[in-house]
């Protein structure tokens, strides 16, 4: 069972009350992010949100305007707390006429307490691909190599960005595996995607983060929770308008030829349609999606811009 989203005990990383400003650009307004041993956290907002700025600070890549930053009790830029995190970032780049063997070696030289080779690449299931150059992977398997360099060090702190962009179902679900061994095994890792069945399958906790904001936080079932209703997928004539002013519909959405209605009471709007349009097909109900909680959330957010930070800091 995976653990819940109210954890405690001293945070493997924090931000404590962070603002960022990038000239007159702020993207990260007064956020804090705690971070506990063993959790699989995932990072979720729109683009521009403020999700990597989190990111690069907790790397000490950059420095606060404001607010504090932890990692393991230290300044990040500490090179004790350096060699405890590993990352795998999107704009992580590596010479490509290396080998995959190669790479992993010189990843392992820069750490104290480095993981053995074999480990890697078990972890990483690069088996077969060690002498292969990096440059001659697909995207998949270069994927599956950087995730392998982030462990190098043994980290206790792993930051993960987009880590199953390109993969294949198979890779992406083997990769799942190994970011919950990873947790199992009491390290603490840090998600960012825009799959939010990956955030869903994997976080113990998911921190909504809007305009620099965390906006809500909680376990996958309790973000799915604050989207109440269910959602009615439909094709019909029926305008998006009208759709709207029935009783308990909170959203309506056009998906490509259908259209999807969140409501609090579906058999009433279901009932309503029906007699307005009898040529209405391909009818479906089901619960709300972690999608719909995560659109329904930053939607509001973004018609609300003084809306209060929903977040549960611990202290
Ligand atoms: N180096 C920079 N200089 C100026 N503005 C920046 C810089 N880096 C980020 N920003 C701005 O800060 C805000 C947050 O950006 P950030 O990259 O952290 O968002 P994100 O949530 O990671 O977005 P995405 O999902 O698109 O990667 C955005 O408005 C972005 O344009």
């Amino acid at each position: 069972m995976r653990p819940s989203a109210a954890p405690h005990g001293t945070p493997a990383a924090r931000l404590h009350a962070v603002t960022k400003r990038y000239g007159q650009n702020t993207a990260l307004d007064g956020l804090s992010l705690h971070l506990y041993p063993g959790e699989v956290v995932a990072l979720l907002g729109p683009n521009g949100a403020g999700k990597t700025t989190a990111v690069r600070l907790l790397l000490g890549l950059i420095s606060p305007t404001a607010g504090s930053v932890r990692v393991m009790g230290r300044d990040p830029r500490d090179s004790d707390a350096r060699t405890r995190i590993g990352a795998m970032l999107q704009v992580t780049r590596v010479p490509e006429m290396l080998r995959v063997r190669e790479h992993i070696d010189l990843f392992r030289s820069y750490y104290p307490h480095p993981l053995p080779a074999a480990e890697i690449v078990r972890i990483a299931k690069l088996e077969g691909l060690e002498e292969r150059m990096f440059g001659r992977l697909s995207g998949g398997q270069k994927q599956r190599v950087l995730f392998g360099l982030a462990l190098c060090g043994n980290p206790d702190l792993v930051f993960l960005d987009e880590p199953t962009v390109g993969m294949d179902i198979e890779s992406r679900r083997s990769l799942w595996d190994e970011i919950r061994a990873l947790s199992a095994s009491g390290k603490t890792v840090l998600l960012t995607t825009h799959y939010l069945e990956e955030a869903d399958m994997l976080a113990s906790r998911i921190v909504v983060v809007n305009k620099g904001k965390v906006i809500c936080e909680g376990t996958p079932a309790q973000i799915k929770h604050r989207v109440s209703g269910r959602r009615i997928r439909c094709v019909t004539q029926l305008e998006p308008g009208f759709l709207r002013s029935l009783p308990t519909v909170a959203d309506v959405q056009q998906d490509r030829e259908a259209v999807v209605v969140t409501a609090e009471h579906p058999e009433s709007v279901v009932r309503e349609m029906l007699l307005r349009d009898p040529g209405l097909h391909s009818l479906e109900v089901s619960a709300a999606a972690l999608e719909d909680a995560f659109l329904a959330l930053t939607a509001t957010d973004s018609h609300q811009p003084n809306a209060a930070p929903q977040s549960q800091p611990h202290s």
